[in-house]
């Protein structure tokens, strides 16, 4: 079978990646050249643990292929995925502008029938739109739409790809399901197959639901710091019981990405659309806009004032082992800091180009934690990233000018900062001073 993948992000490259390596023949099409030509070369625009060796191996295997000739690899496809991006636009909605021309791309190049999924995450009723646009502009053949969301996490999308809890088809075409369904059948993952409109509603609902336990567990850290309870415990507590379940029930300073937030949005405004006033995703999304900023918060009670404070900010992309900037709250923190003259000095162990073309001009970059901390005042923590858990505590106090530590990711037990003279104020537990 000729599967072809359009759009090459975090989701198309890693959909290309694995059909490839479960044995199909796969052509990655992509509009952006530059990217088109690294990966012809084996190299990943994106970093993504262990992506490059995998597309080493299917390209050399001849199973797996890059190109920007989008039309001929759709005249010779069976099955066309699609991955573009589905961005915010200014009022929240999703942005379906790389989604239609695709379809239009589609429409205008292929000669034989062909089964196209969407991969993107789209709203409600997007497949069916695409379904009557293929009918519209191509008649001559005949194009099954398949609904197919991911569920990936960046960081770790190789593995969520091959271990993943479920995959979800939604067809109106059962012979268009089967096709799919026999594709993906070597990841030896459960197939939840449903409508198309169902599937679109599980992947928003999804990932509302998972928004919505971060900033629960956000709301009642807040709360552990006013009535002196230890949120790590109680989370601990909470997780063991397994209708509620341990995971995403780490606090912090909210949920960033590529996804959370704008999915968080689109999902109310689909509600808005159906005149559905959705309370409780609004009050996680204003609960997440707050939490961002807890650690400037803290840093104003701490000093009165930042200006002149040099401030190291340690961790700059939105999650741990991804150098994925979107919507990090390390874009917020940093913008504040510097607009209240704060000295920001930044370090990220691998996210750093790609934070310099989006956070304020004025920060300044460090090669290494210790020259992040030097002479610092406070350091912020913002992204959980092993090298900062495993670093020993003892380079803040040899190397700031004042050990003043505010983790907005709990990297450090409590007990073991005590062994120092750091002033640490994390989030839901009680600071140590
Ligand atoms: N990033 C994630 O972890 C993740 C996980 C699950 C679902 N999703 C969803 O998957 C979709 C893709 O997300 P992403 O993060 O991979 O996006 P991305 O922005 O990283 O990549 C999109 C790619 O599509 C290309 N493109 C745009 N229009 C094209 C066209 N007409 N022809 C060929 N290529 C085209 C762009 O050049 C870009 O390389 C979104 O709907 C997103 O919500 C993302
Ligand atoms: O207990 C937790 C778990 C996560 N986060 C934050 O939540 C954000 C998202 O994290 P994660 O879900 O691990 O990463 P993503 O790559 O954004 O993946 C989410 O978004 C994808 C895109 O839709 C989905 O495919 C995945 O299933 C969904 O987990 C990050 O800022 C994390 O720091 C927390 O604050 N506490």
């Amino acid at each position: 079978m000729n599967i072809v993948v359009v759009g090459t992000g975090y989701v198309g490259l890693v959909t290309g990646v694995a059909l490839a390596h479960i044995g199909h023949r796969v052509t990655c099409v992509d509009v952006d050249e530059e990217k088109v030509k690294q990966m012809g070369r084996g190299i990943s625009p994106i970093y993504e643990p262990g992506i490059e060796t995998l597309m080493k191996e299917n390209m050399e295997a001849n199973r797996l292929f890059f190109t920007t000739d989008g039309a001929r690899a759709y005249r010779e496809a069976d099955v066309i995925y699609i991955a573009v991006g589905t961005p915010e636009n200014e009022d929240g909605s999703a942005n379906l502008t790389y989604i239609y021309q695709a379809v239009k791309d589609i429409a205008s190049s292929v000669t034989k029938d062909v089964i196209v999924v969407t991969k993107s995450t789209v709203p409600v009723g997007t497949n069916h739109e695409m379904q009557r646009m293929f009918q519209q502009l191509a008649p001559h053949v005949r194009i099954d739409v398949v609904s197919n969301p991911e569920f990936l996490r960046e960081g770790s999308a190789i593995y969520d790809t091959f271990h993943g809890d479920r995959i979800v088809i939604g067809a109106d075409d059962e012979r268009a399901a089967a096709v799919v369904a026999h594709i993906h059948r070597p990841f030896g993952i459960p197939i939840f197959q449903t409508d198309i409109r169902s599937a679109e509603m599980i992947k928003y609902a999804s990932n509302a639901f998972l928004a919505t336990k971060i900033s629960f567990i956000n709301e009642i850290a807040n709360i552990c710091e006013k009535v002196g309870a230890d949120i790590e415990q109680v989370a601990a507590g909470m997780g063991m019981d397994q209708r509620i379940g341990s995971s995403f029930l780490r606090a912090g300073i909210g949920y960033g990405g590529s996804c959370f937030p704008k999915d968080t949005k689109a999902l109310a405004k689909i509600a808005a659309n159906i005149d559905h006033d959705f309370e409780l995703l609004k009050a996680v999304i204003e609960v997440n806009n707050k939490q961002q900023r807890k650690l400037i918060e803290k840093a104003r009670e701490r000093f009165g004032h930042i200006q002149g404070k040099k401030i190291a900010i340690l961790g700059l992309s939105f999650k741990p082992n991804t150098d994925d900037m979107r919507e990090a709250a390390s874009l917020v923190i940093a913008r504040e800091l510097v607009a209240e003259q704060a000295i920001v000095v930044a370090y990220d162990p691998i996210a750093i180009n790609k934070a310099k073309a989006v956070l304020p001009k004025e920060v300044i970059y460090a090669s290494h934690v210790e020259e992040a901390l030097k002479d610092a005042d406070a350091a912020m923590i913002l992204t959980e990233w092993d090298e900062f858990r495993q670093l020993d505590l003892s380079i803040y106090v040899k190397q700031m000018k004042t050990p003043i530590i505010f983790d907005g990711r709990n990297c450090y037990a409590l007990e073991d900062v005590k062994k120092y003279a750091i002033e640490y104020y994390s989030i839901g537990r009680k600071p140590m001073n």
